[in-house]
């Protein structure tokens, strides 16, 4: 079974306080940010903080993924070469427009671990999307590299670039986050989605979570401790989903023994495709528990 990666908390690189304790809440991964959530002033601070975090024992079982700046702007590299040094198992590359983006930025790691030795291509890579160039670009950008376990839609920047407001309903959103699903399950990689930005509107956020599971995205990146329950419920089958997966799972044994590739179930017919999707949900309910 793939990784899970639902719940992605992004944790401000320049704060200190988080950065010591943010593995309490045990979220799927942690997603230390040294762009947009640091003042440019800080910028250098958050680099050594988050090196020095990324060395802590506990930071060593659980997924830890950095959002460096961009290639083009003057901390870019520095936060590539301190970040793979420091052995980050994912880096997050910002407003990736294009291929020619992932690649940059796989030639960069890779001198990085050449010269650090480290072992060649174990720095893994996801790259956010957040305009409507790298939307646009999303299959190109979803297969540009092996290294890249996902996309990610960055969905505060995207409808700056669209010129729109983020809405509860989320039509603005609708085109990109399909074709970004699209290009991700197309290149076979993950699909995550964006940040929710109002931590104390449970509702909506729920609301959103729901939206995106039904799409098909595999998770979503958050930026509250609070989100990561809300999240990972919100995934998990609910007992009846597991009561029909188990029943079909039964039916499909049944009919494998009398040679029939397709049976009823109630009515409802059991082949192929279904009996996959019964096995996937017993799988998600073995990892993430059943709803509460
Ligand atoms: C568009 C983008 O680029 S989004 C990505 C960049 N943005 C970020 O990384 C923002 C991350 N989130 C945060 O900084 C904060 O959650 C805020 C500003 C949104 C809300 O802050 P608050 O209202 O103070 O949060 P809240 O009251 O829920 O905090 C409760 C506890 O959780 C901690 N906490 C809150 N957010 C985080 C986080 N993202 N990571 C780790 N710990 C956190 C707080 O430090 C506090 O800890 P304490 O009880 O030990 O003091
Ligand atoms: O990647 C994210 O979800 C957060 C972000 O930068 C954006 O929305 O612009
Ligand atoms: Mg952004």
């Amino acid at each position: 079974m793939s990784k899970l990666r639902r719940s992605m908390l992004f944790v401000p690189g320049s704060n200190a306080a988080m950065l010591s304790n943010s593995f309490i809440y045990r979220p799927d991964a942690l997603m230390f940010d040294l762009e947009d959530s640091v003042a440019v002033t800080e910028k250098d601070t958050a680099r050594l903080l988050v090196f020095h975090a990324l060395q802590l024992p506990m930071y060593r079982e659980i997924e830890t993924v950095v959002r460096v700046n961009p290639l083009n702007s003057a901390y870019g590299k520095l936060d590539v070469e301190a970040m793979v040094r420091a052995g980050v198992d994912v880096i997050r590359l910002p407003k990736t427009d294009s291929a020619e983006d992932i690649l940059e930025m796989e030639r960069h790691i890779l001198e990085v671990e050449r010269s650090c030795g480290r072992k060649e291509g174990s720095t893994r890579m996801m790259a956010a999307i957040e305009s409507a160039m790298g939307v646009i670009n999303a299959p190109e950008i979803a297969k540009a590299s092996p290294r890249l376990i996902g996309i990610a839609l960055g969905a505060e920047d995207y409808v700056r670039d669209l010129r729109t407001e983020r809405s509860p309903e989320g039509i603005e959103l609708m085109f990109a986050r399909c074709s970004i699903l699209q290009a991700a399950r197309a290149a076979g990689i993950a699909a995550f989605d964006t940040v929710y930005s109002n931590a104390n509107n449970e509702e909506g956020f729920i609301h959103e979570a729901e939206h995106i599971k039904q799409l098909g995205f595999d998770g979503k990146s958050l930026i509250n401790p609070r989100q990561i329950d809300l999240l990972h419920n919100v995934f998990a089958p609910t007992r009846k989903e597991v009561g029909n997966a188990r029943l079909i799972i039964e039916a499909a044994e049944n009919a494998a023994q009398q040679g029939l590739g397709v049976v009823s179930l109630n009515g409802k017919m059991v082949d192929a495709p279904i009996i996959e999707r019964a096995r996937w949900v017993l799988q998600r309910a073995e990892a993430s528990g059943i709803r509460q």
